[in-house]
């Protein structure tokens, strides 16, 4: 679910303003790219919510979603404000990072959706969820050793080296090789709280990159309808994300 989050948003685009979380990752041109390989199976469970509370957005549901995701794991609450609008237009193919390249690619890329070093790192703490699969990228295996928790673990073995069974992209490996991107994995790995922070407001900017929330003027009128209707739909998340946990246990344990 964190993954499609961010698959959706993280194709931005600041100077087109195009791209971004606006659900058309659902299209399949889009849900084809190479990169997205897997993500069929998430878009699946956010189908069948999408089917009980069809008045929420598909861009709205996939943020829900991640930060659904992040919080029932253990990770930082991330302020959600929903609105986003669907767009059936997706971007051509190759706005996504591509795992085995370095620290300039980081930058182009997050540069492209107007995100910064610190959210580059901080958001690079996502691999301490989930799991890379050969199937779907090449790679193989998760980035800690409880892959189902959201902690400042992804940092810690990231300093550590290598550890037989944990996976390091060459992508995770250019946080420490570039002086500024390593300064935050320094600080992330002793201190989580100033990981949680960090997270939480870069999360929050990924999943609102070309969308502006509705000013804090009408934010009173952003009513408890609207955050009632968001806790139904997170209860509905939250239980997708526990079944999708499920599976992967029991596919870890097939293994
Ligand atoms: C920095 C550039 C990034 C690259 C190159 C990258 C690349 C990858 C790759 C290759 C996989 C394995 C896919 C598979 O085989 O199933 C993966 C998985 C994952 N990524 Fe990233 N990623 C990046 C950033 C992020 C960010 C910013 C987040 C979230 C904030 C994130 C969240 C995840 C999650 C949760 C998984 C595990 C999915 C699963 O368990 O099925 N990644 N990523």
């Amino acid at each position: 679910m964190l993954r499609l989050a961010w698959h959706d948003a993280g194709t931005y685009d600041v100077k087109t303003n195009t791209g971004g979380p606006n659900g058309s990752i659902r299209n399949e041109e889009e849900f084809l790219h190479g990169s997205n390989n897997g993500l069929k199976i998430a878009l699946d469970f956010c189908e069948e919510v999408k089917a009980k509370y069809p008045k929420i957005t598909y861009a709205d549901l996939y943020q829900l979603a991640g930060v659904v995701a992040v919080e029932v794991t253990g990770g930082p609450t991330i302020d959600f404000v929903p609105g986003r609008k669907d767009s059936l237009v997706s971007p051509k193919e190759g706005r996504l990072p591509n795992a085995n390249k370095g620290v300039s690619h980081l930058r182009d890329v997050f540069y492209r959706m107007g995100l910064n070093e610190k959210d580059i790192v901080a958001l690079s703490g996502g691999h301490t969820l989930g799991r890379a699969h050969p199937e779907r990228s090449g790679f193989e295996g998760p980035w800690t050793k409880e892959p189902l928790k959201f902690d400042n673990s992804y940092f810690l073995e990231l300093l550590k080296g290598e550890t037989e069974g944990l996976l390091k992209l060459p992508t995770d490996k250019a946080l420490l090789e570039d002086p500024e991107f390593c300064h935050y994995v320094e600080l992330y790995a002793k201190d989580e709280d100033a990981f949680f922070k960090d997270y939480a407001e870069s999360h929050k900017k990924l999943s609102e990159l070309g969308f502006t929330p509705k000013s804090s003027g009408s934010k009173t009128e952003v009513t408890s309808s609207t955050i009632l209707a968001q806790s139904a739909v997170g209860v509905a998340v939250a239980a997708a994300v526990v079944i999708l946990s499920y599976f992967y246990e029991a596919h870890r344990r097939t293994k």
